[in-house]
């Protein structure tokens, strides 16, 4: 379903992915720890081209993403089919990100209606549903503003889902929420998790990884220098560096 291999990526002189392959089956959880300023950002936003990567590719669900490939050449792809691709993959964000003027339904259907064009009625039908997924069922009408931090980020959850995305990206959905708030974000994970929706979550939340991640991956300076079960990677990192941040985190 995912297939990165051999992305480098530098913002001038810093060479902030230094060759990182990933694969991911459907319907398997992926969780990246790893240490601040290691490049699990800049990762995500190679996966869903919001950053061109300098060498390497990534495919999702056999697409090469922002790319076309003839021959052994590569087109870029225009703004309008990168968009279109971008649109299969969700992307749920630290900050919400949600539209301050719109509802919490609105924010929901807005991109289905205007970058599929799916009929209004059925797009709002389908944004309530979402919102009863994630246990917000009455607060449709609600203003992000009315909503607590750990309200907005399961409306911006459920506007994620709203696509259908053969993948969803978070990156540390949790960590601008008040500690007693990161569990009802989590809960809304663990269950996506265990209906098999793809997902590459960023985070540092070890008992989420430990629970509901079919693969644990850790980013150290630009690479992937572990990645297997949790069990394995958690419990016998073969790493002085992870020991270190596992320490860090676990206290
Ligand atoms: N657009 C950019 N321009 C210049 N430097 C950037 C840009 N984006 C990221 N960087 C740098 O790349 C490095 C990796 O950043 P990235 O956000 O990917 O790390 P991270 O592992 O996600 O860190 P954190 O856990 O703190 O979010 C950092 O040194 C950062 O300053």
């Amino acid at each position: 379903m995912i297939e990165i291999t051999g992305v480098h990526k530098s913002f001038g002189k810093a060479h902030v992915l230094r060759g990182v392959s990933l694969s991911a089956k459907a319907g398997t959880v992926t969780v990246v720890l790893g240490p601040s300023g290691s490049g699990k950002s800049t990762l995500l936003r190679c996966i869903n081209h919001l950053e061109k990567v300098d060498s390497g590719r990534v495919r999702v669900d056999g697409e090469l993403i922002g790319y076309r490939q003839a021959g052994n050449r590569l087109h870029e792809l225009s703004e309008r089919q990168i968009l279109r691709q971008r649109a299969g993959i969700g992307f749920v964000f630290q900050n919400f990100n949600l539209f301050p003027h719109l509802t919490a339904v609105e924010n929901i259907a807005e991109a289905p209606i205007s970058a599929q064009g799916r009929p209004r009625a059925q797009v709002y039908e389908r944004a309530r549903e979402l919102l009863t997924s994630v246990g917000l069922g009455d607060r449709a009408d609600a203003y992000p503003r009315q909503l607590s931090g750990g309200q907005q980020q399961r409306v911006a959850i459920a506007r994620a889902l709203a696509l259908e995305p053969k993948l969803i990206l978070f990156d540390e959905p949790t960590s601008a929420l008040d500690p007693e708030l990161v569990g009802e974000v989590l809960d809304v994970l663990r269950d996506l998790a265990a209906g098999g929706t793809t997902m590459i979550v960023v985070t540092h939340e070890i008992g989420f990884a430990r629970e509901a991640a079919d693969t644990v991956v850790f980013m150290d300076e630009g690479r992937i220098v572990e990645q297997g079960a949790p069990a394995q990677v958690l419990d016998h990192p073969r790493h002085e560096r992870t020991r270190a941040f596992l320490s860090k985190v676990l206290v």
